[in-house]
């Protein structure tokens, strides 16, 4: 049975995850740490990436070169948008990913890849400049599994940046720019790479904070990522179900 493939950007967004499935270290991410445990008979393997769009990309194109997951999921945490209805400890799930700061800053204003004319990516005849889809099924199931456990959940667009938005009215801009619920700074490289591969994936983030001017008081780290560790663990239940 082919694996699910689960990657965070650090330990903390795993540590709940690799005990609750009696994970062990293995090889097999490139120069990352990696771990295989199991949810029944499902083969669950955890990879933590490290931070940022050139880690993930780096870390799953050497897991994808080792073997081909049924799905990549992409966890951790996010900065929700004011607008977005999310509260800290709310979780999203993502039905496309944007990468919101690669492009043009002109006279005019922020135009992305397109203005250049080259793609990010050319799958099938398909040219993919930063907005990238992310797999329908799973995200469905996803939202189905929360209504039934009744977790606060929204599903909408998410927006990777490099340059976090430590300002409200720079969060205001990029949720209106890309009708975003909030960001991240990964799963742009997740969605983009797992597009390449042709590997399904999904991307389940607990908000930590809201994106507003930067007063680390409001922050929840710990509820953000545990809240979306335990809601993985019983997304993967269900998917063993399946077996
Ligand atoms: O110190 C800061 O100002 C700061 C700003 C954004 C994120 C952090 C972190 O410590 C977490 C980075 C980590 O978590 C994801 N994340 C969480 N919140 C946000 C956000 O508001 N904007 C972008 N990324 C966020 C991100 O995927 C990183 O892996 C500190």
């Amino acid at each position: 049975m082919e694996p699910i493939l689960v990657v965070a950007a650090t330990r903390q967004e795993l540590t709940l995850l690799i005990r609750s499935l009696g994970a062990r270290e293995r090889g097999g991410a490139g120069r990352r740490p990696s771990w295989l445990g199991k949810v029944g008979l499902l083969p669950v393997v955890l990879a933590e990436t490290g931070i940022g769009k050139v880690n993930t990309a780096a870390a799953l194109a050497a897991l994808f070169e080792n073997f081909i997951p049924r799905l990549v999921i992409n966890t951790g945490c996010a900065g929700a948008y004011t607008a977005s209805g999310l509260r800290v400890g709310d979780l999203a799930v993502a039905s496309a990913e944007i990468s919101g700061d690669e492009g043009v800053l002109t006279p005019q204003g922020w135009e992305g890849l397109d203005l250049i004319g080259i793609p990010a990516l050319e799958r099938k005849g398909v040219r993919y400049f930063n907005e990238f889809p992310l797999s329908l099924h799973p995200a469905e199931q996803a939202v189905q599994l929360a209504t039934a456990l009744g977790i606060p959940l929204r599903r909408g667009k998410f927006v990777t940046v490099s340059t976090c938005s430590g300002i409200t009215a720079r969060g205001d801009e990029l949720a209106s720019r890309f009708d975003a619920i909030c960001e991240n700074m990964e799963g742009a490289a997740m969605a983009q790479v797992a597009l390449d591969y042709g590997v399904d994936c999904l991307e389940v983030r607990g908000v930590s904070n809201m994106v507003e001017d930067r007063d680390l008081s409001r922050w929840n780290l710990p509820l953000a990522v545990e809240k979306a560790q335990r809601f993985i663990i019983k997304y993967l239940e269900t998917c063993g179900e399946e077996q």
